[in-house]
């Protein structure tokens, strides 16, 4: 896997040698301040080969930040980042030019001569072939979606960033795409990082899953619930209070209340 390595701006990005690395994502040390402010503070971070993790935290606490740094999207850092250079970012907004075609919009910025076919193969893996010529207008939030998914994978990421990318989703919608970009992910087999707010969706699809708080990972959990998972699962419910505890929600406490028991 050819890595990338994003140090300050101060230094000039140099390319690791290739190779196969022990790591997806490595970060030592990063800080990123905003007037003077440190949004993130030497955070430390690894993520293997093949890893799905989830970062939650309170809004504000810096997961996009986090996540435009390990897209290279902002190198205004302190610190060491280490990522693949073969990644791609989805975010909630599906970012779709309206004047190009599905197709190609799917390849946009991708070196070389738009090859429809490698866009096709795309799209079907999202299941929208049949949207291939559709003008982006004409698509639903969930099509959208998936068309940016479809963009994210022509690139044959070994690392896949999503900021929240089932955000603006209705409900019903919002469980498919959770359900593709888990089949994506088990049949790409690359590593995801997914900045979410969704507890549950955390549980449902990570490896791991990280809290942000204070510039840091403050916590990190394995969730070694088999797959498929559901919420019906009594430890899913335990997981999912213990991460819901530590991003500092109240919940009900059963003892107290017995009609939260199931008898
Ligand atoms: N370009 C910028 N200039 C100044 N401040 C910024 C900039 N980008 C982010 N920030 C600040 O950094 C902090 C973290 O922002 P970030 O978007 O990373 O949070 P987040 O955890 O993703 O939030 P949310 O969950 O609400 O999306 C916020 O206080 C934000 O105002």
């Amino acid at each position: 896997m050819a890595t990338d390595v994003h140090r300050p701006v101060t230094t000039p990005a140099v390319n690791a040698p290739t190779g196969s690395a022990p790591f997806a994502v490595r970060v030592d040390g990063l800080t990123r301040s905003f007037d003077g402010r440190a949004v993130i503070d030497r955070l430390h971070l690894d993520v293997k080969p093949g890893e799905f993790v989830a970062l939650l935290g309170r809004s504000g606490c810096g997961k996009s930040t986090l996540l435009r740094i390990l897209a290279g999207l902002d190198r205004d850092i302190e610190g060491t980042v280490l990522v693949p250079r073969r990644k791609a970012v989805a975010f909630q907004s599906p970012r779709l030019m309206p004047w190009k075609r599905v197709w190609r919009n799917v390849l946009l910025g991708l070196p070389g001569k738009p090859r429809r076919d490698v866009a096709e193969q795309a799209l079907t893996e999202v299941g929208l072939k049949h949207r291939t010529d559709a003008w982006p207008k004409t698509l639903s939030g969930g099509e959208a979606q998936r068309a940016s998914l479809a963009r994210a994978l022509v690139r044959e990421p070994d690392l896949l960033l999503l900021d929240e990318p089932f955000g603006a989703l209705d409900a019903l919608t919002r469980i498919k795409a959770q359900r593709l970009v888990d089949e994506l992910w088990q049949r790409r087999g690359c590593a995801v990082l997914l900045v979410t707010h969704d507890v549950e969706e955390a549980v449902l699809l990570a490896d791991r899953v990280l809290v942000m708080d204070e510039g840091v990972i403050a916590y990190e959990r394995e969730i070694d619930l088999d797959r498929p998972r559901g919420i019906a699962d009594p430890r899913f419910a335990e997981i999912r209070a213990e991460l819901l505890r530590r991003l500092g929600v109240e919940q009900p406490d059963a003892t107290q209340n017995p009609s939260h028991n199931v008898s």
